[in-house]
């Protein structure tokens, strides 16, 4: 069967991950939080917008710990494909996270940029605890001085796009992941 490709505009993504191979990498990391937070009250953090999917499906596969959510909304890659290299704060979190147990939950780390900065502005919070979750992560790119405690995926320094993560703002709606081939190298990093 021929690799799925997808365009947009002159540039070409092929399938990385389908709709199915997510979902049950998916329901395999809530089962994992879901065991290592039994008996707790944790609160999922997403970072918007890029990990509202990606949240909302991690959070219906966990039925068996009480949890609340929040959201912090940052922006460090503008219009185009590589990072601003600085982080823009659009939105902190409402609740209190001084004492509680707290997951950052993101789509994507890739510089790592976005992540190390919610992580110093939660723990300026005393939070009890904090780990963070990302469906994927360039770890080639990321540099990072603390570990992500739950990885989906591994993936190459492609751009991805696809299930949260967008081009332009566009295609975050599609349900499986597709990156831009190797022909079209684009350093997404900082
Ligand atoms: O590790 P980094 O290099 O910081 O990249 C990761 C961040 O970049 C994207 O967000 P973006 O700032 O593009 O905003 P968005 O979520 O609204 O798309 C993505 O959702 C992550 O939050
Ligand atoms: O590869 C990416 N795709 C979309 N958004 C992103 N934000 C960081 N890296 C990426």
């Amino acid at each position: 069967m021929p690799e799925e490709i997808i365009w947009i505009g002159d540039e070409p993504f092929q399938l990385l991950f389908s709709e199915s191979e997510i979902q049950s990498r998916v329901r395999q990391m809530a089962l994992e939080i879901e065991k290592d937070y039994a008996g707790k009250s944790p609160i999922f953090v997403g970072v918007l917008n890029g990990a509202f999917i990606f949240m909302g499906d991690l959070i219906r596969q966990i039925q068996g710990v009480d949890l609340e959510i929040d959201f912090y909304k940052l922006s460090s890659y503008g219009k185009e494909k590589a990072s601003a290299g600085q982080v823009q704060l659009l939105k902190s979190v409402d609740t209190k996270l001084a004492g509680r147990d707290v997951i950052v939950v993101e789509d994507i780390v890739d510089s790592g940029l976005s992540v190390s900065y919610i992580r110093e502005a939660i723990l300026a919070h005393s939070p009890k605890s904090l780990r963070f979750c990302a469906l994927l992560f360039k770890e080639s790119v990321a540099d990072l001085d603390f570990i992500i405690d739950y990885v989906g995926f591994r993936i190459p320094k492609q751009f991805v796009i696809g299930y949260g993560l967008d081009y332009k703002q566009l295609k975050r709606n599609l349900p499986a992941i597709y990156q831009l081939v190797d022909s079209h190298p684009i350093q997404t990093g900082k």
